[in-house]
């Protein structure tokens, strides 16, 4: 479903991702690892049309190169970011509004000369803000409540429902358990679970090694901009180079428990 191929980024001079292949496969959760540093959000940034890059990105066959990144979203692409920040005073159903404003706009004259529609329009966007909502088991009750009065973590799944609204058929996820506990991340990893039997596709950046053992079916490991494996979880985590990658970061910045989740994989 999602083809990238020989994908280069640089930066002035800093060469920040090397000829990086990777396929995402239809109805998969694809988990992209690799210590700080190695390239994983600038990947998702190059997807997504953030950032300029060589070499081809493909969806459903589409190639999404030199489109704008809203025009990727009406392609099908939809993207969570690592930190998402919103005005506090904002609420979540104008959050949603956002969200799915990349691919439906009420238009004013709508408003002005068909009411009636503009109100079924309206009606209809709420029964979208529930179903996006009540699909990662948020209470639909959260709509009107402002993004400042959110607990972190809920502000991440509600990031996730936003990026629903434009009904992608890839869905990116950037380190969606961060600032989350055990309780969001056990509910976070069976919604994606459902997701994905829904027929969803994920590409997902994820420090939790835990979460990605359990959910991904394919992982692929970035090390300096390059790819250093691909394959099944345990495929992946039985390779002494990836588990030098992870055991040589710095402390404090190394990934949630991976020696203990590196023990279950074998
Ligand atoms: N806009 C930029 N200009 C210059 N260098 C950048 C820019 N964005 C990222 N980099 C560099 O590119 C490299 C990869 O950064 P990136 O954020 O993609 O890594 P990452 O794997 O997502 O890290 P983390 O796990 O810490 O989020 C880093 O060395 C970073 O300093």
């Amino acid at each position: 479903m999602l083809e990238i191929t020989r994908l280069n980024v640089r930066f002035g001079g800093a060469h920040v991702l090397r000829d990086v292949s990777v396929a995402v496969t239809h109805g998969q959760i694809h988990g992209l690892i690799g210590p700080n540093g190695s390239g994983k959000t600038t990947l998702l940034n190059a997807i997504s049309g953030f950032v300029d890059c060589t070499g081809t990105i493909t969806l459903d066959g589409r190639r999404l190169n030199g489109l704008a990144a809203h025009r990727r979203v009406g392609k099908g692409l939809g993207r969570t970011f690592q930190n998402p920040k919103a005005p506090d005073d904002m609420t979540v159903a104008d959050l949603l509004r956002l969200g799915e404003h990349q691919t439906r706009t009420l238009q004013w004259h709508t408003v002005a000369f068909r009411p009636w529609k503009a109100a079924h329009q309206r009606h209809m966007f709420a029964k979208r803000c529930e179903q996006a909502l009540t699909s990662l088991g948020l209470s639909p009750d959260l709509l009107e409540r402002e993004l400042g009065t959110i607990a972190s973590g809920d502000l991440k799944m509600i990031d996730i429902a936003r990026a629903l609204m434009v009904r992608p058929r890839l869905l990116v996820l950037d380190e969606p358990t961060s600032g989350m506990n055990d309780h969001e991340i056990e509910l976070l990893r069976t919604r994606l679970e459902w997701l994905r039997e829904s027929g969803l596709s994920v590409l997902i950046v994820e420090h939790n090694v835990r979460v990605v053992t359990d959910i991904c079916d394919r992982i692929t490991v970035l090390s300096g901009g390059g790819i250093l494996a691909e394959g099944s979880p345990r495929e992946v985590f039985q390779r002494p180079d990836v588990i030098d990658a992870y055991l040589g970061e710095d402390e404090g910045k190394s990934p949630e428990s991976p020696p203990a989740s590196l023990e279950d994989t074998r």
